[in-house]
């Protein structure tokens, strides 16, 4: 077995870790399953080499746990000890992304460093290969085949809390999903979490005063949610581990929600002195009554997968061993059906409520503009940064 050893040529974060050796051990992958592939992620190693750029730590944790996840399976090693942080970090990288199957983490593999350098060619196949990779980010990954465009959270380190600019590029890429060549468009997360729901950082981490950031907050929810409210697809759920707040809100925008019974779902806006969002204030009385409605946006009542199919916000609930599997093999056979029927069923079965749902999302983040200023807010922001500094 050759080790590739990376030593960067700098210390690239030296108050996080001393030196950050990237391992990646070129092993043999054993006989190929699906050459292409395996060809990728192949050229994908050799390309982590040739990158001029430094990634960052985040980006490099993220490769390497990937990495590890693509050829050794979940995370089999013991938890290293709490003063060697290199291993831990890499160790907690490569644990969060859970039970992630090889072949999905070998594809996030390629379509990550492929968007690290886009000019590269990750892929070594013809035109089809290269179509598969549309648009995204380092943390908003699409990929568009089989007739599905899917828009993965990709942040597992972060639990796929979604910052400023996932905002903007699930804005862009729900806009270009809804004229490409797809039948369906999919949401789905990387790693142990669907998504934790916003980036409680994005507050304190944003330029001007509290006020400019949540006028700005306010401005890019109502455009962030309005772009669910008028895609003209089936837009389906693939709700791979728990959700929290917006992440679960939305699901009352989509057209299927199709979830692992690892999922849970979770809105504590009151926790956080917050007030619900993404029409959920409607759709959620709508979908299970307001009793129901009331326990989780005002109580924030966690449900289990099964709670949230029988009151109506999941449609189907699939064991953790089979989901990806039989989820992905559905969808595949919905997209194969006529895309402009199901387009203009889809436009009948919202068109009444499009309207109502605007001014709705307009309220919600008027609503929420104010309540992000408030005292009870700002000091359940504060907890959370705190709560690890405590330990
Ligand atoms: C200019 C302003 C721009 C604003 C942009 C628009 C704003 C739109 C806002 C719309 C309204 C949305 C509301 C919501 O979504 S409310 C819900 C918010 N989410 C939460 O409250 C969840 C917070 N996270 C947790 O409770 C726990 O992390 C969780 C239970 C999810 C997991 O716990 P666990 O112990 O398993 O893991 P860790 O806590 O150690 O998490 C691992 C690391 O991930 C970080 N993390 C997780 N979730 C978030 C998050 N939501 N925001 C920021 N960071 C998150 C966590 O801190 C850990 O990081 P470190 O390893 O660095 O400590």
């Amino acid at each position: 077995m050759a080790a590739m050893t990376w030593r960067p040529a700098r210390c690239w974060c030296p108050s996080l870790l001393q030196v950050f050796r990237f391992q990646v051990a070129q092993v043999h992958l054993g006989r190929p399953t699906m050459r292409a592939s395996q060809q990728d992620f192949e050229n994908a190693m050799n390309q982590v080499k040739l990158l001029k750029k430094d990634p960052g730590n985040q980006v490099k944790l993220k490769l390497y746990a990937l990495y590890k996840q693509a050829t050794d399976g979940p995370c089999n090693m013991p938890k290293p000890g709490v003063f060697d942080l290199v291993n831990k970090a890499k160790w907690e990288a490569w644990n969060a992304l859970g039970s992630l199957p090889k072949e999905t983490a070998r594809q996030n593999y390629v379509d990550l460093v492929s968007s690290l350098s886009p000019s590269s060619e990750a892929s070594s196949q013809g035109k089809h290969e290269a179509d598969e990779k549309v648009q995204g980010s380092k943390d908003i990954v699409v990929t568009s085949e089989d007739g599905i465009t899917k828009i993965v959270l990709n942040r597992p380190t972060k639990k796929n809390a979604i910052t400023f600019q996932m905002y903007q590029d699930i804005i862009l890429a729900l806009k270009n999903a809804s004229t490409d060549s797809s039948a369906i468009t999919a949401f789905t997360g990387t790693g142990d979490y669907y998504c934790s729901g916003n980036d409680l950082t994005n507050f304190t981490s944003a330029s001007g005063g509290k006020e400019e950031a949540a006028s700005r907050g306010a401005v890019v929810l109502r455009e962030f949610v309005n772009s669910f409210i008028d895609f003209p697809k089936p837009l389906v759920a693939v709700v791979n581990g728990p959700a929290v707040g917006i992440s679960v809100t939305l699901l009352g925008l989509f057209d299927a929600v199709y979830a692992s019974d690892k999922a849970t779902f979770h809105t504590p806006f009151s926790h956080l002195g917050q007030s619900p969002e993404a029409c959920s204030s409607y759709t959620f009385p709508k979908i299970m009554g307001s009793a129901k409605a009331t326990e989780m946006l005002l109580f924030g009542k966690k449900l289990t997968a099964r709670e949230a199919w029988a009151q109506g916000l999941v449609t189907e609930v699939f064991p953790e061993s089979t989901f990806e599997n039989e989820v992905w093999t559905r969808l595949k056979a919905y997209a194969k059906l006529p895309p402009n029927s199901m387009r203009i069923s889809k436009e009948l079965i919202r068109k009444n409520e499009k309207e109502k749902l605007h001014a709705i999302n307009a309220e919600e983040c008027t609503t929420l503009q104010a309540r992000w200023l408030s005292e009870e807010c700002i000091n359940a922001l504060m907890n959370f940064m705190s709560r690890k500094a405590k330990l």
